[in-house]
């Protein structure tokens, strides 16, 4: 059975971030995960996983400036000393919190020019060979180009290329099936093949990244597969509730009393 995180940039907005851990532990999340904790000292997200007895999945890597529309640096040759001091701005938060996955996002660049290429390759192999000493994994994560248009990373056969291509053992895919979906279809077989690659799996529907209980995708089929195929990994419930989260939990029900 999969274990789920509630995603608290997505979930439980109802209540001011930290006090989204409770309530993410009150309806049953033995997991969370959040885009940025940047906000907050480490040790006061710390205290709250302890506190409601939460595991921290995953969290983002310091995107740049958000509200403006920046979406990470790791393809943009001219940021590389922002990725680099982002990087000791976000290992403090995965050592307080032991989160052992943190995402790192590539920016908004073009994928066929070469400089970005060659800067993405880079960024990756130094972040990865910054967090491999303490035990945390680097995803990178292909976003659709409806909801992040220009973003670098917009193909999952890219991603698939450079993962094997670097061979870093640290270095691994963030599945957002959701993204899959939208980007390419065939989402069983593309997770049949990357399964040795996936660091990280997310979900919503498609198309309304909604409660992933209805549209195009059959999650209950999904979620099996994923049994099939033996990922023992974290799913990360990333999407934006129709109405109050406590009422879209359904499709959860029957999950909750296995989510240790
Ligand atoms: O948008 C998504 O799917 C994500 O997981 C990213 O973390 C957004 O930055
Ligand atoms: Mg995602």
């Amino acid at each position: 059975m999969p274990r789920f995180a509630a995603n608290l940039s997505f979930l439980f907005t109802e209540v001011p971030f930290l006090d989204r851990f409770e309530a993410a532990a009150v309806a049953g999340f033995r997991a969370v995960e959040f885009l940025f904790p940047y906000d907050h000292a480490p040790e006061d997200i710390a205290d709250r996983l302890r506190r409601y007895d939460l595991t921290l999945a995953l969290f983002n890597l310091p995107p740049g400036d958000w509200t403006a529309g920046e979406r990470g640096f790791a393809a943009r040759p001219d940021k590389f000393e922002e990725l680099q001091r982002s990087l000791h701005t976000a290992l403090p938060y995965a050592l307080a919190t032991g989160a052992k996955r943190v995402h790192l996002l590539a920016g908004l660049a073009d994928r066929h020019d070469g400089a970005a290429a060659l800067a993405f390759r880079r960024s990756l192999a130094v972040a990865a060979h910054f967090f491999a000493p303490h035990g945390i994994d680097v995803m990178i994560e292909p976003l659709n180009r409806r909801d992040v248009p220009g973003y670098f990373l917009d193909d999952f056969g890219v991603a698939r290329d450079l993962i094997r291509e670097l061979g870093i053992p640290n270095l691994k895919l963030q599945f957002d099936i959701y993204h899959c979906q939208i980007l390419h279809g065939d989402v069983v077989m593309r997770l049949r093949e990357l399964m040795p690659i996936i660091g990280h799996i997310q979900i919503a529907s498609v198309p309304s990244r909604q409660e992933p209980d209805r549209e195009e995708l059959n999650y209950p089929f999904l979620f099996s597969e994923l049994d099939r195929l033996g990922y023992a990994g974290f799913v990360g419930a990333e999407y934006r509730p129709r109405a109050a989260t406590t009422d879209g939990l359904g499709w959860f029900a029957s999950y909750r009393a296995g989510n240790t």
